[in-house]
């Protein structure tokens, strides 16, 4: 998109700086810059209220259908779909320039991806069935989000809890979506059309798996389609392999909601964690077998040092894995539990 240089000179704020508005007659500090956008400018502000984000643009259009969106989201029920709206104005910058702005919740946390390298790729279940109740929520209200990415994804919390940002892109279902980020576009792959509907979003959310595995982005192929070089990648990552089904019937626009999708990676989930509780007991088992053989046969080990001196190392050896073994499944249990606990609590 454009950028308006314009905007950018006169956006460019800098820490102190009061915006005060004309019409709420409301004063917001600015402490620092939170982002740019293609419409404007977000910066971290103080106020009565507390700390605040407030979006600055000399595009009163893209303002005022951005406040639209985020009433909208505001009633929609028990979903966190975009930060809460708190005023709409116009700054007064000096006697010929006004600026219309809005000021919504500061979402404190990190990006999908940053929280994802910093924690582990773990967490992109628990992440993801948010997201898709979220955006069965909003697909239920005939919206969709559009441009849907990890940097539009903040992670609030604790407990972690998924939050859409710039909702700029969000299109009434049936039109041509807004704005769109090519690695993100199923356009772009050749997999669908542009139109929006509640399978635009769902290809996004398998690319943003694809991305939190892959967080160095790659361009289409010219000799190669999409679909091909899309499949080619889930097979070369674990976490995507695990998740097989699910992405690539939301790369193939199989899903028609967003319900249908979670209904699927929870089940996927479930066989994954009943398949580990087997292997668990199988080596309990190997360990209970191999320590009676070895309390029932005390003569012949001290009769063969050598055999015994081998026996001790792998013992040890057995104990060290058996050790990690115990703290990976500690770990495994902690996450599970976390997980339900998660997903209870937010949806
Ligand atoms: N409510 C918020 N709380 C915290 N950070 C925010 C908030 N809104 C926006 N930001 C930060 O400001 C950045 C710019 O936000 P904005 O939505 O305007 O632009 P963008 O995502 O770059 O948009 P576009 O896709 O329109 O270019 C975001 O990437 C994010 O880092």
């Amino acid at each position: 998109m454009k950028k308006n240089t314009t905007m950018n000179q006169v956006c460019n704020l800098s820490s102190g700086t009061i915006v005060n508005g004309k019409w709420n007659g409301e004063n917001y500090t600015v402490i620092r810059l939170l982002g740019k956008g293609a419409t404007g400018n977000v910066y971290l502000a103080d106020s009565k209220k507390g700390k605040v984000a407030l979006k600055l643009s000399e595009n009163s259009m893209a303002i005022t259908s951005e406040v639209n969106v985020l009433k909208r989201f505001s009633k929609v029920q028990g979903t966190s779909l975009g930060p809460s709206l708190l005023d709409v104005d116009d700054w007064k910058v000096d006697s010929q320039k006004i600026l219309p702005f809005y000021v919504m919740e500061y979402v404190q946390g990190n990006n999908f991806l940053e929280f994802i390298q910093e924690r582990g790729i773990v967490w992109a279940d628990v992440l993801i069935l948010q997201l898709l109740s979220n955006l069965e929520k909003l697909h239920q209200q005939g919206w969709v989000f559009g441009d849907l990415k990890p940097e539009n994804l903040l992670i609030s919390g604790p407990p972690p809890k998924i939050r859409c940002i710039d909702v700029g892109g969000t299109t009434q279902q049936g039109r041509s979506i807004k704005e769109f980020t090519e690695f993100f576009d199923r356009g772009y792959w050749g997999l669908g059309t542009r139109k929006a509907e509640p399978s635009y979003d769902l290809f996004s959310v398998a690319m943003v798996l694809i991305n939190a595995s892959f967080p160095k982005r790659f361009t289409k192929k010219v000799d190669v389609d999409g679909k091909t070089q899309l499949f080619e990648r889930i097979e070369q990552h674990p976490y995507l392999l695990k998740h097989k089904q699910v992405l690539q019937k939301a790369l193939l626009g199989k899903y028609t909601s967003a319900l249908e999708m979670k209904t699927d990676f929870v089940h996927l989930l479930s066989v994954e964690t009943n398949k580990a509780k087997p292997r668990t007991q199988t080596y309990k088992t190997q360990m209970a077998t191999a320590n009676k053989a070895k309390s029932q046969s005390p003569k012949s080990a001290n009769s063969q040092a050598n055999q015994t001196r081998k026996q001790a190392k792998k013992t040890k050896r057995r104990k060290k894995t058996s050790g990690i073994l115990e703290t990976i499944i500690i770990i495994l249990g902690v996450f599970i539990i976390y997980s339900l606990y998660a997903y209870h609590y937010l949806m």
